[in-house]
């Protein structure tokens, strides 16, 4: 497909300055955003053409942090927190894992995705090989790391290798370097991962801070915060993605914003594990960037963006007794710009001229967006991802709820 016409469409653009353009028409030629604005082109000679008709066009949602394939883990173990699901129930059914099985697992995470409106993800797991694959047979933008945990360092290093020359000429997928967390990697090892991350121009991908009991753990056997004992690896001297940081102190809170940690949001994988509640309000206060995850499928269980950004937009209003906290315009951007800044995109996320053309268009003819009095409230509060009516990634049509075409 070499270009798109999308016409008389409510644009909701992400942009600061532009916000939502009503009857706005978008030009995709190529990979890239040619024009956004309510000039009506002077041409329709396009591959295809998007009637926006009663229809909202946005960026593509980023899920900054989740675990494809767990796809494979949905509904297998519930109801339990964090270090009794991960050590009982995942770690051992994550061991008799194959390629083969990472492959199943990401070809349904993918379409998931697709259909949900998510168009580009950030995953931490095993056998990345298989879901690059996926991801570009299926047209999704994927930034994939083959976690190091326990003693997998020089192993992972050698896959992250052979991937990163699988994938060299591949705009879809990019990388980071994952070292789990600091309850299954050493010193050494957080370490040798922030050296290797320096030496190599990377981003870290990592859990901090998730659960009261990793915080009590790490004081107790170190005398510092999993925060500022992670500062002390120097991991937090390369660009770090930090997923959950839930227990934090104002010190930790402050060591984030010296790095300019991004932190991803998880608040279903949180709440179901039981794990807590993230002081992302503070977070934002700070300046910090918040990007939103689902975290796996099996401790969320869905990688639904749609029920992610609604949770995160009302479990903060109850738990600060504030209703002006967490609103709809800051949600979405945490879902699309917060999380392609996180991930180091600096032309994606926002619905701009020159900009990647990752978007999604949802069909507002449907009761439950009725009336539509306000769209980016809508898109937070009511829209469900089954509204998604076409995918669009790297200028490609990807999904099509007509045809369910992916
Ligand atoms: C070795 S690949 C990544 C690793 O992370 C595990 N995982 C999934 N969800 C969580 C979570 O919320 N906290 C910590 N670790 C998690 C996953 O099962 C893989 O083993
Ligand atoms: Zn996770």
């Amino acid at each position: 497909m070499g270009n798109i016409l999308i016409k008389n469409i409510t644009a909701v653009t992400m942009s600061d300055s532009s916000g939502v353009i009503e009857n706005a028409y978008i030009v995709i030629n190529g990979n890239l955003i040619e024009y956004i604005g309510k000039e009506k082109p002077e041409t329709e000679d396009f591959d295809y053409v998007i009637d926006g008709e009663n229809k909202v066009v946005m960026p593509g949602l980023v899920n900054t942090h989740t675990h494809l394939a767990m796809t494979l883990l949905r509904s297998y173990a519930d109801d339990m927190n964090l270090q009794d699901w991960l050590f009982n129930k995942i770690f051992p059914f994550e061991d008799k894992l194959m390629a083969d099985d990472i492959l199943k697992g990401s070809e349904i995470g993918v379409d998931e995705m697709l259909a949900g409106g998510t168009t580009c993800f950030n995953d931490m797991y095993m056998f990345q090989a298989e879901t690059g694959r996926v991801a570009l047979k299926k047209g999704i933008r994927a930034v994939l790391s083959d976690c190091v945990n326990f003693d997998g360092y020089d192993r992972k290093v050698k896959l992250m290798e052979t991937m990163a020359e699988e994938f060299k000429n591949e705009d879809l997928i990019s990388f980071t370097f994952s070292p789990h967390a600091i309850y299954t990697c050493s010193f050494d090892v957080l370490k040798k991962c922030s050296d290797y991350a320096k030496s190599n121009d990377m981003s870290i991908h990592t859990h901090l801070a998730e659960t009261q009991t990793e915080f009590d753990d790490c004081v107790k056997e170190r005398g510092m915060t999993p925060t500022e004992y992670m500062e002390t690896t120097g991991i937090f001297d390369s660009p770090t993605i930090a997923a959950h940081c839930v227990c934090m102190t104002d010190n930790d809170l402050e060591i984030l914003k010296k790095h300019n940690v991004s932190v991803v949001h998880n608040p279903i994988s949180n709440l179901k594990l039981a794990s807590g509640v993230a002081p992302i309000t503070k977070m934002i206060d700070m300046g910090i960037n918040v990007a939103l995850g689902t975290d796996g499928a099996s401790s969320n269980n869905s990688l639904d963006m749609f029920e992610e950004m609604k949770v995160a937009a009302i479990l903060h209003k109850g738990i600060t007794l504030d209703p002006t906290v967490m609103n709809a315009w800051t949600v979405l951007k945490m879902a699309t710009v917060n999380g392609a800044k996180a991930l180091g995109f600096d032309n994606l996320g926002v619905l701009k001229q020159g900009y990647l053309a990752d978007m999604i268009i949802l069909d507002f003819n449907s009761p439950h967006l009725m009336p539509n009095n306000n769209t980016v409230s809508n898109l937070v509060y009511a829209a469900k991802s089954s509204d998604v009516e076409y995918t669009i990634v790297n200028g490609k049509l990807v999904y099509n709820r007509q045809t369910k075409d992916r």
